[in-house]
């Protein structure tokens, strides 16, 4: 569809970035979307693979074409100057980061930070900032609409955790029920004060007395009704929604967890929490209230206008007083989630490496690192906490204030005869009632800014694409003949030259080859065997099975048949049998010992405290560095994969053992790529490549050989 012009003022929404590189990209978003595109962060990555390094401004300068601007980049010595900039335009920030200035209006510039959100500044503050540069954006006269598939969104999930419906209404009816019966009993109290007393009428006082026990009893009831049902619905949505949730999580490519610290991961995993409390008791209650406040409000009319009329001013005060904190209290929110993000990752990557920084005697140096990231998260938490019982105070004062100027002109009106005191009495009952309904759903709504930040977080986990995956079930497949990379090339950045070039490679299965890749560090060798394993995509080019299409093949087949060992690759907390077998029930203990007998592991495993059961995993010494290498070989073969891929599976072993898993691996049934930096290695494969400048060139293995043997 085309724009034929922009026409209105644009208006700029949060696009939070999800990578520390990627605030170019989610400033690019905000101000296509501002002006009539509809994109997301999904939608960005796939039209610009941000490099490590993050973007450039030439970079955000081409970017700016795809989205129909014709951009400018300006370097400005004086702010005063920024009035006549095209707004919302891209900063360059800290220099470092990139924001959007939305606008400036009495003296203060309001940005969205793509790490945090809405922000503002006044201009000493400003300038401490900005580091001088500004890209502005004018959109051509025609552009094309940009419409980004909308992904799965986070109420998608939440409607579809089972029983959710039901629940909600269950609650609703409960909650309105509950409300109303808490409505009668002030009009019980204003029959007791007006006719039994004056009257002194004993017996009506006895069925009032029923009918109030009754009632009281009923909303007891019915509360705790209310709350069973929340529980069980909060309980239920925890298990189903964390599930889900997590499960699309682990579904993810490889590259959405290579461009995030596992703390990211697990804070934002953290926020299922908030969100689902909200979800299943917040939002319900509130449209609950809703109902019965406006029923008490008819009734408080009935009783009098007047009064009614102060009621409800002080309620609009008292939203005003909430809303004046609402915006800083979502950044306040949004800037402590941050922080417990970076808080979070900063301790679990210290504890990683937990070793090294003993033997180099920073554990002050690291914790002061540490302590810096929590101290800002806990600032940011307290403000965030503190502006809430700010908010609280001033409204206490406005309803206080309410309430003294409404008893003032009720006790008037009993003394003029216009009401009794039994309406009194019913009147500020209900007017009790309704405070207490109203405050909930403006503290709701307030919460809704809050939960807002909380589901965007989570929605950055529900909105990436799955790995392509087969039909539901995997049908049992087997490669019968090769699996080819065909003018494969990959390059981590846009602009950044490729590290394999159109590389060519079959691997005969069916024979069982033996092909080792050879290449000096960082020549691309691990990256390659990611793609032939599947868990990585190449730039261009495909991986074909058996002649077809990997996706035609199906992932989850072609996984079956494959077995792998990376260079980072690791123990799971677990038993050996468990690491071994990777948790499959069905895989019997002798063939995870034969595995083992293969690796030559038996006698050390035997020699453990408890044997095949120990609990290993990789931070601990129960096994050495070459042990776990073997360890991790032992898991391939055990999977009795057609195609086993090895990399760095030598690194650590001397050359008795290195030969002697060779020579257990190399004649089990199934091909073997073996990635390496040991020439050694050479001699038990059929051919061999070298990776150099992108290319994979033939190595011939028996000169190779030779010239090893003639040394
Ligand atoms: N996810 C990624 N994002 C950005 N750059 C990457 C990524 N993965 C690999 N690289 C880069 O690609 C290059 C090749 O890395 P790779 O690990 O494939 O090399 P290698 O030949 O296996 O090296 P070594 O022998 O040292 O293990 C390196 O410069 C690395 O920084």
């Amino acid at each position: 569809m085309r724009l034929p012009f922009f026409s209105g003022k644009p208006t700029v929404h949060t696009v939070l970035q999800n990578e520390a590189q990627e605030c170019g990209l989610a400033c690019m978003a905000m101000i296509a979307n501002a002006y009539g595109h509809n994109v997301n962060m999904p939608y960005m990555r796939s039209v610009h693979q941000v490099s490590g390094g993050g973007m450039s401004l030439a970079e955000l300068y081409n970017l700016a074409g795809v989205f129909g601007f014709d951009a400018r980049g300006l370097a400005v010595q004086n702010t005063d100057e920024m009035d006549a900039l095209k707004l919302p335009a891209i900063l360059h920030w800290e220099g470092q980061h990139y924001v959007v200035l939305e606008r400036i209006s009495g003296g203060r510039f309001y940005i969205q930070d793509p790490s945090i959100g809405p922000r503002a500044f006044d201009r000493d503050d400003f300038e401490r900032y900005f580091s001088g540069v500004v890209l502005e954006l004018e959109p051509r006269i025609a552009m094309d609409k940009i419409a980004a598939k909308d992904g799965l969104t986070f109420w998608d999930v939440v409607k579809s955790t089972n029983g959710f419906r039901e629940a909600v209404r269950r609650i609703l009816i409960v909650s309105t029920a509950v409300g109303i019966l808490a409505l009668a009993t002030p009009i019980l109290l204003q029959i007791s004060l007006d006719f039994v007393l004056p009257q002194s009428d004993i017996d009506l006082l006895g069925v009032l007395t029923i009918g109030l026990c009754a009632l009281l009893l009923f909303e007891a009831v019915g509360r705790w009704l209310r709350d069973v049902i929340i529980l069980r619905t909060s309980v239920g949505m925890q298990v189903q929604f964390t599930r889900s949730v997590v499960g699309h999580g682990l579904r993810l490519p490889l590259r959405y967890f290579e461009a995030r610290h596992p703390g990211d991961f697990v804070t934002r995993m953290e926020s299922i929490d908030q969100v689902k409390a909200f979800a299943s008791d917040g939002l319900v209650r509130s449209i609950a209230d809703a109902f019965v406040s406006v029923l008490s409000v008819a009734l408080m009319f009935y009783y009098s206008t007047s009064m009614t009329l102060m009621v409800l001013a002080t309620l609009v005060l008292a939203i005003g007083a909430r809303a004046l904190y609402m915006a800083r209290t979502r950044d306040a929110t949004n800037e402590s989630l941050a922080a417990r993000t970076v808080e979070v990752s900063t301790l679990l990557d210290g504890l990683d490496r937990i070793s090294t920084i003993k033997a180099h005697n920073v554990s002050g140096r690291f914790e002061q690192r540490w302590f810096e990231k929590m101290a800002r998260f806990a600032s940011r938490d307290f403000l965030s906490r503190k502006l809430q019982i700010d908010a609280q105070l001033l409204i206490h004062i406005v309803v206080m204030a309410g309430t003294v100027a409404t008893l003032y002109a009720g006790v008037a009106a009993v003394l003029t005869n216009k009401m009794t005191i039994g309406m009194l009495y019913a009147f500020f009952a209900l007017r009790g009632t309704f405070f207490l309904m109203a405050d909930t759903l403006t503290v709701n709504l307030m919460h809704l800014t809050v939960i807002g930040s909380h589901v965007r977080r989570l929605e950055d986990v529900i909105q990436a694409d799955p790995e392509m995956a087969s039909g539901a079930t995997a049908i049992r497949k087997t490669i019968r003949k090769d699996v080819t990379i065909k003018d494969v090339s990959i390059s981590f950045g846009r602009d950044e030259r490729p590290v394999v070039v159109n590389a060519g490679l079959t691997v005969d299965v069916e024979r069982n080859e033996r092909i080792a890749i050879i290449g000096e560090s960082g020549s691309g060798k691990s990256s390659l065997l990611k793609v032939i394993a599947s868990v990585a995509d190449p730039t261009s080019g495909s991986v074909l099975v058996d002649g077809q299409p990997l996706s035609r093949f199906g992932l989850i087949e072609y996984r079956n048949n494959i077995g792998a060992v990376f260079a980072e690759d690791g123990l799971f907390q677990a038993t050996i049998v468990e690491n071994v077998s990777m948790f499959d029930p069905d895989v019997p203990l002798d063939r995870v010992q034969e595995a083992l007998e293969l690796v030559g592991l038996t006698s050390e495993i035997d020699a453990l405290p408890q044997g095949l059961a120990t609990i290993v995993a990789n931070n601990n010494t129960l096994l050495s560095t070459g042990q776990r290498r073997r360890l991790l070989a032992a898991r391939v073969i055990c999977r009795k994969p057609k195609l086993m891929l090895f990399d760095e599976i030598t690194a650590n072993l001397d050359a008795r053992t290195e030969h002697a898993l060779l020579e257990a691996i190399c004649p089990l049934p199934g091909a073997k790529v073996f990635v390496t930096h040991s020439e050694r290695l050479l001699d038990y494969v059929d051919r061999a490549y070298r990776l150099k400048d992108g290319k994979l060139e033939p190595v011939d293995v028996q000169q190779a050989g030779a010239k090893r043997a003639a040394e």
